[in-house]
């Protein structure tokens, strides 16, 4: 049978990677991708972007959207201080099973907690089901169709407190202009683009932050 491409980006992690070391984890991603097959991570240009928004905003709460092959998730946890948490939703159970091995690999488990669903479905069961009060930081990276639909039901769920930073991937490519023209016209929302590139690509591409003013 054959594997297919996060289970190929899995075993390059397992090879090249050391236990515990979040950062060889990110490498070997980042080397698999620009010289074996190109995937759909945030990658290291926009990574550093994020990084810098993460260390900035320190969340104590933190949800991402898509975890896919755990990428960011891994970015994102490594800089999370003890007793914080990132709560990160997937609805593909065959890539969750590979992020989960990439999340365990860097050795973040314990600050991850990855669910398997649709963000529709679990944004509404995050106070009752996952004791979360609200979030300091949200990344968006899942369907580019679903970022606008998820940020306002964050909002009608009372997710979202003055000052909580949403960062979102892709706005450019391949684009979320329903999401974008949101965000920059809406005056609940401060809005800023950080301009960078496709993941592995010089194609042009960036992320939104976004600062909930309650
Ligand atoms: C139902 C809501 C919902 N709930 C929970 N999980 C959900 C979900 N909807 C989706 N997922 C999961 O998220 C991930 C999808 C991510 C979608 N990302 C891109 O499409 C993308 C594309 C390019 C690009 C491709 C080709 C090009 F030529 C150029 C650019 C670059 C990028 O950085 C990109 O993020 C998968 O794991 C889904 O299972
Ligand atoms: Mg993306």
């Amino acid at each position: 049978t054959w594997s297919t491409r996060p289970q190929r980006l899995l075993k390059a992690v397992q090879k090249k990677a050391t236990r515990g070391d979040p950062q060889s984890v990110i490498s070997a991603i980042d080397n698999f991708c620009r010289h074996k097959e190109w995937a759909m991570n945030v990658g290291d240009e926009k990574g550093a972007i994020l990084d810098c928004v993460v260390s900035e905003v320190n969340p104590s709460t933190a949800l991402e959207l898509g975890t896919y092959c755990g990428y960011s998730t891994v970015r994102i946890a490594r800089l999370l201080p003890p007793e914080t948490r990132l709560i990160t939703l997937e609805f593909n159970p065959d890539y969750a099973v590979v992020a989960r091995q990439v999340i365990a690999w860097a050795g973040l488990q314990d600050k991850v907690e990855l669910v398997v669903g649709a963000s529709g479905d679990l944004i509404p069961q995050m106070k009752q089901q996952f004791g979360v009060k609200e979030f300091d930081f949200v990344f968006l990276d899942h369907w580019k169709d679903r970022y606008l639909l998820d940020i306002k039901l964050l909002e009608e769920c009372g997710l979202l407190r003055r000052g909580t930073v949403l960062l979102a991937d892709n706005v450019i490519c391949p684009g979320t202009p329903e999401y974008l023209e949101y965000v920059r016209t809406n005056p609940r929302y401060e809005s800023r683009y950080f301009k960078s590139h496709l993941e592995y690509t010089k194609v042009e591409d960036g992320l939104e932050k976004s600062i909930f003013l309650g």
